[in-house]
């Protein structure tokens, strides 16, 4: 079979929430390739980190079993996490069904994650190999999903300020210009991981980026790479100035920003436009904004939702690649 649903944006795109049925209970949570855990907010949490959310309630579902004595915890690279017991249930994401899906359930969890009363946990989609679960490492729900789809692979469809979708099991052609270029999944990080040595500035000359390689990530908001990107893209961009007091690359919000291409896996330039990476305001008259691409210290970049924003990825675990195209 296949399953699909809609990925409606937080305010100003900090994440895309997808409603998912555990138990019988609809959560609306944050779909992340970028990690292999799949927590909830839920009835054992204190109360003030319960305010405002959708809490999973065991007691409400005739089909939980605690995986006794299985315990997780995961810390992102944003210093947010979370951290709780462990039992399964049936997960429906769509119409794609797992009968027996570790549910972490969280005890603890980060202040950025209480405030986010929108987002009622996260469900990874990174290879499993990833998942925080002791003594016994679960599967995503993609891995325990995939044997069971029409064909090994989901989608992300991402949408500026607007409402996209994932799907499982399935790949939409009517929603992406021409055809997929796929690029090789190197899975030994346990990321979604591609080369990507090149990038261009507009329709400035290609650059390389030594050793440069990506992760597709939709758990991360922005785009966070190579600091020779970030100098040469920001170069082109009068006003801008790396703002340590906000951390990062602001410029004026009425800037004409350039797009910025970036190469997946030796043989497609991903363009990213340069309208979505124009992020927010930093302040309240709106005439300093953030720029959605950012530098990393890391050879690591991790593509996030600026660049689903402008590209539609199909991640295949049948043959370990990724696919892009942009969205039609
Ligand atoms: N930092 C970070 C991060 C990442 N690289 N992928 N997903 C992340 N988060 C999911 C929820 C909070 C952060």
């Amino acid at each position: 079979g296949s399953g699909k649903v809609t990925a409606t944006p937080e305010q100003g795109d900090v994440e895309f929430l997808s409603p998912v049925i555990i138990g019988g209970q609809t959560m609306n949570m944050d779909f992340d390739s970028g990690s292999s855990d799949l927590w909830v907010f839920n009835t054992q949490l204190a109360a003030a980190s319960q305010a405002g959310h959708t809490n999973f309630d065991v007691a409400k579902s005739t089909t939980f079993k605690m995986l006794t004595g299985s315990t997780f915890t995961i810390s992102y690279g944003d210093g947010s996490g979370a951290a709780g017991n462990v039992g399964t249930d049936t997960v429906n994401i769509g119409g794609a069904t797992v009968t027996s899906q570790a549910i972490e359930l969280a005890t603890a969890v980060s202040a950025s994650f209480v405030q986010d009363t929108q987002s009622n946990g996260l469900v990874g989609l990174a290879f499993s190999k990833l998942n925080t679960v002791k003594p016994a490492q679960q599967k995503t729900f993609f891995d325990n999903a995939k044997d069971t789809l029409a064909m090994p692979v989901f989608t992300a469809d991402l949408r500026k300020a607007a409402v996209g979708a994932y799907e499982f099991g399935a790949i939409d052609s009517t929603k992406f210009n021409g055809s997929l270029s796929w690029a090789a999944v190197n899975t030994t990080s346990g990321f979604w991981q591609f080369s990507s040595q090149k990038f261009q500035v507009g329709t400035g000359t290609a650059m390389n980026v030594a050793g440069g390689q990506a992760i597709a990530d939709t758990g991360t908001t922005l785009m966070l790479v190579n600091a020779a990107v970030v100098n040469a893209y920001y170069s082109q961009v009068t006003g801008a100035v790396n703002n340590q007091t906000v951390g990062g690359v602001t410029f004026p919000c009425n800037s004409q920003l350039p797009d910025l291409s970036v190469d997946v896996g030796g043989n497609y330039m991903a363009v990213v436009r340069g309208d979505d990476i124009n992020f927010a305001p930093v302040d309240q008259a709106g005439t300093t904004c953030f720029g959605g691409v950012q530098a990393i210290a890391s050879n690591l970049q991790i593509y996030g939702d600026i660049m689903f924003k402008s590209q539609f990825v199909a991640f295949n675990n049948g043959n370990n690649s990724i696919g892009m195209a942009p969205h039609q």
